[in-house]
């Protein structure tokens, strides 16, 4: 053995070539400090070592290097300047010292080589992939870039426009994909990578292949004409922009970095690397978009402990055929839990069968499906009008009309039909589950499992428990919903759960500004150009229907009376008694159409101006900075009531609900992450200055409290 740590072994194989595996002691490798100081360690001993001609790297483990220690990174981020300067300096020192061995060099890769792990591959002169290989540098997604050289050697080995594109795009490619680009140099069966990469090297030795000249390739400036040069970044500015957006520096910063470092020296292009590194690395987009990661891997986490303990669910059945019913049935089937779909008229079937084959047609046409997986998929959809089918199922979904009577007397009628055992859950938006269980005979076994529209593109489920549901029940339906391919959160019973409850606050604050006399098109133009959402207000009621808000509206007004109840009429009274329900009937607060194109199309509409003036009388411009806050710290304060009433466990679980079910800006990292990065007594400042508009802007004692002890949500890394 020529070098051992826990996490590196280096052995002297035939014909002297040496063999370094990362051998983490977890289930992954991942490029943490302590590997780095290994990693660094073991090329000392290498190079020390007289009879070594050649090495391979490889990996023991699934994946070959996963990346970075994104869990490091919080903490480091915050260090002085000189700090990060000094870590990236000794990470790159290792990377160079890598690239310059006196012999060839070959990464022979397995599974995931992400970020950290495609830098390192980075600096060898070859690379051989197995068809399980996946490659790519995703740091812009976490609103930095490659540090460890990635934006040095990746245009220098694919040309500058692959490798903006793979940089900016933050994907990970397959071997195929990889090669074409001669990102890598072959692609095996995993039976045949080691031998295929010990061959490639003996070749090299054999003078067979040139690896002293490849190596000076990926040394050498980038060879592109001046004008092309020119055009490529100015075309690829343009185009990353429109996609990334202002509010999303990184991926533009990376075509700035290549463009610099274009002619620089291999030393100069890494300093211009890492001066924008440190910059990105330092700014609120970065820590938030940090923190989704990290809150993203402790809700998984959390629904893989929750395996444990779930029953198997190895068939489903959805009691309701509407927009909800179709959606689940449609993704319980296409991840492969068969399911029975039922209704009480044969119409509602066929439209429910008709927009599952509508979403599978769409994928088969871009390529992402095949015929015959399209045909399997609807397959696993049996529609029925009796309960007789559903009689197996492991878990019911029942996604029946919004109403209290039908819900309990569908979910009785359910219950006389499946085993003893099966678990039961509702989809309901806004009734409570402690209601809807008093109609179980065994009450332990329901639990609520709402979903968000549209089902397919939505990645929340919000895991509703209530005071009777057992563990094994919510657990299960977490497991359920994992398997469905979605991310579920569980919550405590309330009215509206977690994620409705903090949206009508919204709602409310926006109806405030309405009544006194914004523009509705303004606001939505202020949140979502500035604040970042997806949707305005106005547009988001729009699509989520007029009707089915102002039903939820008097549901939490009378769950919440105080903060909630209502005194006069609002905006959404108006629309919902104009019948202006919103984009399901053409006309809510915006009017809708579609072009010549058949391109859905949204327009102003003086009806809805009208109406609205007739109400609230003239119109009157607001600052965007009130509009902001009008909107939001009703949200926030509300998100901050769950968390301390318990509806929500962690303030983690809280952002990524609101990031996953309503698209929070992910760049502001959810609600708590806001509140930390402004500040909470900051927060409380501006709070106050709105109080007077009522109960839902007022902070809670805990809030003051913390605020005064200059605290935060997150514990700080
Ligand atoms: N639409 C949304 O955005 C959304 C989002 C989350 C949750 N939800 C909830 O999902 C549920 C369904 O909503 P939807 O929008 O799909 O409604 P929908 O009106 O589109 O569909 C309801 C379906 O239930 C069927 N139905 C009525 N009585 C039935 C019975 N006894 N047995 C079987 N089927 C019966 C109807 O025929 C209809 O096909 C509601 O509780 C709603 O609050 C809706």
């Amino acid at each position: 053995m020529i070098y051992q740590s826990p996490t590196i072994e280096v052995e002297l194989l035939e014909d002297n070539i040496a063999h370094l595996c990362f051998k983490a002691q977890g289930s992954v490798n991942k490029l943490d400090r302590a590997t780095l100081d290994s990693l660094n360690a073991a090329l000392d001993s290498i190079k020390q070592d007289p009879n070594i001609k050649a090495l391979m790297l490889s990996s023991a483990k699934d994946a070959f290097i996963v990346g970075a220690d994104i869990t490091e990174f919080l903490g480091l981020f915050k260090e002085e300047d000189a700090v990060l300067h000094s870590w990236l300096e000794q990470a790159n020192d290792v990377f160079n010292k890598l690239e310059d061995l006196p012999f060839p060099t070959l990464s022979a890769i397995n599974g995931f080589a992400l970020g950290g792990g495609c830098e390192t591959i980075l600096a060898t002169d070859f690379r051989i992939a197995d068809t399980t290989a996946r490659i790519g540098l995703p740091e812009t997604k976490l609103g930095i870039i490659p540090g460890f050289g990635g934006t040095v050697r990746l245009p220098r080995v694919i040309g500058a426009d692959n490798a903006l594109e793979w940089i900016t795009s933050g994907k990970d490619q397959r071997p195929e994909a990889a090669l074409k680009v001669g990102a890598i140099d072959a692609v095996v069966a995993p039976e045949q990578l080691k031998a295929a990469a010990l061959k490639m090297l003996k070749d090299a030795l054999a003078e067979k292949l040139d690896w002293q000249s490849r190596r000076a390739k990926k040394q050498a400036s980038l060879t592109l004409p001046k004008l092309e040069a020119m055009m490529s970044f100015a075309t690829a500015k343009g185009m990353v922009f429109k996609i990334a957006g202002k509010h999303y520096p990184a991926p533009m910063a990376v075509i700035s970095v290549v463009e610099q470092a274009a002619q620089s020296s291999r030393a100069e292009a890494l300093q211009i690397e890492h001066q924008a590194f440190v910059k990105l690395a330092k700014t609120e987009v970065a820590q938030a978009l940090i923190g989704i990661f990290l809150n993203d891997q402790l809700v998984k986490g959390k629904a893989k402990k929750a395996g444990k303990l779930a029953k198997k669910v190895d068939s489903a059945a959805v009691l309701g055929a509407g927009i909800m019913g179709g959606g689940i049935a449609y993704q319980s089937a296409s991840k492969g839990t068969p399911i029975v779909m039922k209704d009480i008229a044969q119409p509602a079937l066929d439209l429910g069968l008709g927009e599952a084959a509508k979403l599978l047609t769409a994928q088969v046409k871009r390529g992402r499906s095949t015929p015959a997986k399209m045909a399997a998929v609807l397959n696993n959809i049996t529609p029925a009008l009796d309960y007789a089918p559903v009689k197996d199922a492991d878990v019911i979904v029942e996604a029946v009309v919004e109403h209290p009577k039908v819900k309990s007397m569908v979910l009785a009628e359910v219950e006389q039909h499946v085993s003893e055992d099966a678990i039961i859950t509702s989809n309901t938006s806004t009734i409570s589950i402690n209601l809807l269980a008093k109609s179980l005979k065994k009450p332990e076994r329901f639990c609520g499992m709402h979903f968000f529209n549209p089902v397919h593109k939505m990645p929340l489920v919000e895991v509703i428990r209530g005071e009777n549901s057992s563990e094994e029940t919510v657990a299960s339906v977490v497991a359920y919903a994992s398997k469905m391919g979605k991310t579920p959160i569980v919550v405590n019973d309330c009215p509206g759960f977690f994620v409705n409850r903090v949206l009508f606050p919204y709602f409310a604050g926006f109806s405030g500004l309405l009544a006194d006399g914004a523009d509705f098109a303004a606001i939505d133009k202020v949140m979502e150009k500035q604040f970042g959402w997806p949707m305005g207000p106005a547009y988001l009621l729009d699509v989520v229907g007029l009707d089915t808000g102002h039903h939820a509206q008097a549901v939490m007004a009378e769950g919440f009376p105080d903060r909630m109840g209502k005194s006069g009429k609002d905006a959404i009274d108006v629309m919902f008694e104009a019948e202006r329900f919103g984009q399901k009937n053409s006309k809510g607060f915006y009017q809708y159409s579609v072009d010549r194109r058949g391109k859905p199309k949204k327009d102003l509409d003086p009806t809805s101006y009208e109406l609205l003036q007739a109400e609230f009388g003239e119109q009157k411009a607001f600052e965007s900075d009130e509009i902001i806050a009008r909107t939001m710290i009703p949200m926030i304060i509300e998100t901050v009531r769950c968390l301390e009433e318990g509806i929500i466990a962690s303030p983690a679980e809280a952002d990524m609900g609101l990031v996953y079910g309503l698209g929070f800006p992910p760049f502001r990292g959810g609600v708590f992450r806001y509140l930390d990065t402004m500040g909470v007594a900051n927060f409380v400042v501006l709070a106050d200055k709105y109080a007077h508009l009522g109960g839902l802007y007022q902070v809670t004692d805990t809030m003051r409290e913390l605020a005064a002890n200059n605290g935060s949500y997150y514990q700080q890394a």
